[in-house]
């Protein structure tokens, strides 16, 4: 067989973006999903809001969970100010081959530290293998039914604080219904819906920011 969808997303980059430049690089993704081959990026529409938010919350420490090929990934780590991190975590060695190259392409590479593993056994381990002791922001992007676990153990490891902030993909489409009713029902949470399309189509779907209150 040849190559995967992943691979042929990471060969579109590869021809026509500009080594080194993020925006080409989301934007040579954005042309081939949107014309040639759909895939599960947050995407154009969405892209702007997790623009806006990580501009806003401006993280020294993010994670992302759930990386696929990158294109958030690059989203996000295009904006952080020197000297911030942002870990991404990814169980599939295959789709994190992929995302290794497309986050080099963009020359975030030195911004990003990419993970192969599963969150639930990774979160648990974040504080003594990368020093870190609790994110600014989160964005929540991998299987939908592991964002409410997959929280309950950021606030059990002790890796949110007051102010940091969650930005959950797909609360819509998918749907993510239990991670919903905690963020919106939780004292602990001050969540906000920003109303938006299925990446690449005319569907709704939209991102939950909930600010963690400590
Ligand atoms: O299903 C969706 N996303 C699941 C994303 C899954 C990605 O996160 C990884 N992962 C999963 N649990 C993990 C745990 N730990 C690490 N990586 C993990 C998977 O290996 C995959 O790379 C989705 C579906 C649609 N859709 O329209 O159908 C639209 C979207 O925007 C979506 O995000
Ligand atoms: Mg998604």
């Amino acid at each position: 067989t040849g190559l995967s969808r992943p691979q042929r997303m990471l060969k579109a980059v590869q021809k026509n973006a500009t080594k080194g430049d993020p925006q080409s690089v989301i934007a040579a993704i954005d042309y081939y999903c949107r014309h040639k081959e759909w895939a599960m990026n947050v995407g154009d529409d969405k892209g702007p809001i997790l623009d806006s938010v990580v501009s806003e919350v401006n993280p020294s420490t993010a994670l992302e969970l759930g990386t696929y090929c990158g294109y958030s990934t690059v989203r996000i780590a295009r904006l952080l100010s020197p000297g911030s991190k942002l870990i991404t975590v990814e169980f599939n060695p295959a789709y994190a081959a992929v995302a290794r190259q497309i986050i080099a392409h963009a020359g975030l590479q030195n911004k990003v530290t990419l993970v192969e593993g599963g969150s639930g056994d990774l979160i648990p381990k974040i504080k003594e293998q990368f020093g870190i002791t609790s994110f600014d922001f989160v964005f929540l992007d991998h299987w939908k039914d592991r964002y409410l676990p997959d929280i309950k153990l950021l606030e059990d490891c002790g890796l949110l604080k007051k102010g940091s902030v969650l930005l959950a993909d797909n609360v819509i489409c998918p749907g993510t219904p239990e991670y919903l009713e905690y963020v919106r029902n939780s004292p602990r949470y001050k969540s906000q819906y920003f109303q938006s399309y299925l990446e690449y189509t005319k569907a709704e779907d939209g991102l939950e920011k909930s600010v963690f209150l400590g």
